[in-house]
């Protein structure tokens, strides 16, 4: 997750300064971690260390807190020599998007595996969640996949933007590599398509951009309703349609609209378009929206409590990019201010972004928050154990849920297992305490603010170190 973090701080700082500064200062920039709260940098000397405390301190905490930082922290260390050569070879942190038109120059050496085309790794059918909005074009997609050229050509998947077609198409795209090494898969946006042909037609290069497009084994055109009004790109894209298809390749469009809705689209190439399949991708509805938060939560390794990606799936309905985004918000949200995941953390996190929301405690909000505090498994808290260790948290985390939610004794009971006298045993050695033990003050305070609302973020951050 850190990597995560680190990726969006380096995009924020790229745009805000030049980038040959860029290049010299932070390129050499290497990530140690986030801990407790604060982003821990390693630079190479103390030269660079200074250089960032002076110059940069500020626009690096601008970034945290443009991720949600309520008080960003940023620690430099110089990094061993050895350690700093041996990093250097380390790729970019940020890695770019999609490229729009790399070329592999052993694509043209026939019969050897072909490395996966500009294809995002990503995207691959295992990394698809299949949910009622999206299963025809998956399963349309899969049909092409396994009989590229004779399911449906050209396959056409429209939708809204941030909802899955280009993962589908990419998804097509990686089956096809592995499945069949050598065959040659192209991934090109219309932009790159129309920019690659205006650059042919100033090189006078035409021979070579027909042969590259024309003789690809599946070509994926992306938004493809970006031809609308491009003559000249309509007619080379009628030329390399045709050219495919009588030679029996497969093609995949996609666009934000369905043909018949693209205005200015030559009748030709409209009525081409709707040759094949045509199917659409809707926005997910919430249980799938959960899914591709798990699954998202689980390919990046970190361990987000369910009802807090329930939470993130009903604030975000619409896209799944924005859906992902959300999530990276929480996650960044709680590794920056040092924070145990739960759903006032998330509520708090998306507040600036979306409508606020009002959290209800619930019983294992605040076991986790306790737990966490203790730097224990809630389930051990919420066990049978008796050593002092978790029988201290286990009635704090009782004396808390009685307090801050309406749960009656008999309920809280049976959450820990135990019965009601079990509870009201709890509660009243806490309250004893209470006035008696600063610390134990202290920490119920703590606990309190952090569990509800967390308008005292700041405050809790300062007091963390009991
Ligand atoms: N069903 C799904 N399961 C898992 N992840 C998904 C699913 N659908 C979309 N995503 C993820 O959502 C993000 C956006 O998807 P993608 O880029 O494919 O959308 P798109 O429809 O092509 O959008 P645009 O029109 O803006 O290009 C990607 O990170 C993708 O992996």
């Amino acid at each position: 997750m850190s990597q995560e973090i680190w990726t969006d701080v380096l995009a924020y700082v790229r745009k805000n300064i030049s980038e040959v500064e860029y290049h010299t200062w932070f390129a050499p920039v290497r990530l140690i971690g986030v801990e407790q709260g604060a982003l821990v940098l390693g630079v190479r000397n103390s030269f660079a260390q200074e250089w960032f405390r002076k110059h940069y301190l500020e626009l690096l905490e601008d970034a945290l807190r443009s991720l949600g930082a309520e008080q960003p922290q940023v620690s430099f260390q110089v990094l061993p020599a050895a350690q700093d050569a041996l990093m250097l070879p380390d790729p970019p942190p940020a890695p770019p998007p999609v490229p729009s038109n790399p070329r592999s120059t052993q694509r043209s050496v026939p019969n050897l595996p072909v490395p996966p085309p500009n294809l995002n790794p990503k995207y691959i059918f295992e990394n698809f969640v299949v949910g009622p909005n999206n299963n025809l074009a998956h399963a349309a997609a899969l049909a092409v996949a396994e009989s590229p050229g004779k399911a449906y050509n050209p396959l056409f998947i429209y939708g809204d933007v941030g909802l899955g077609k280009t993962h589908l198409m990419h998804a097509v795209g990686h089956y096809m590599t592995e499945r069949y090494p050598g065959k040659r898969v192209e991934y090109v946006s219309t932009e790159s398509f129309t920019n690659d042909l205006i650059n042919a037609i100033r090189d006078d290069k035409m021979t070579q951009f027909r042969n590259r497009y024309r003789s690809v084994d599946l070509l994926l055109v992306d938004d493809i309703q970006f031809l609308a009004g491009k003559e000249r790109t309509q007619e080379e894209f009628f030329h390399t349609f045709n050219a495919l298809y009588e030679s029996h390749k497969q093609i995949i469009l996609s666009s934000d609209r369905p043909p018949r809705e693209i205005q200015t689209l030559e009748g030709r190439l409209r009525s081409r378009f709707e040759w094949g399949l045509i199917t659409d991708i809707q926005s997910p509805e919430y249980e799938t929206r959960v899914a591709i938060l798990k699954m998202n939560a689980e390919h990046n390794r970190i361990n987000i409590p369910q009802d807090v990606l329930e939470l993130i799936a009903r604030q975000v309905t619409a896209n799944i990019r924005e859906l992902e985004g959300a999530m990276m918000r929480v996650v960044a949200f709680a590794s920056l201010n040092n924070v145990p995941f739960s759903r006032a953390v998330a509520a708090k996190a998306l507040s600036h972004v979306f409508t606020p929301i009002e959290i209800k405690v619930e019983m294992k909000d605040v076991l986790r928050t306790v737990a966490a505090r203790y730097n224990l498994a809630a389930e051990l808290v919420r066990g049978a154990g008796r050593m002092r260790e978790v029988v201290v948290p286990r009635q704090i985390a009782m004396y808390l849920i009685r307090d801050l939610t309406s749960h009656s004794l008999p309920e809280i009971g049976a959450f820990f297992g135990r019965d009601h006298s079990t509870v009201m045993h709890a509660i009243s050695k806490v309250t004893d305490n209470l006035g008696k033990d600063a610390e134990l003050t202290l920490v119920i305070d703590h606990l309190k603010r952090q569990l509800s609302g967390l308008d005292d973020l700041e405050n809790d951050m300062q007091d963390s170190h009991f």
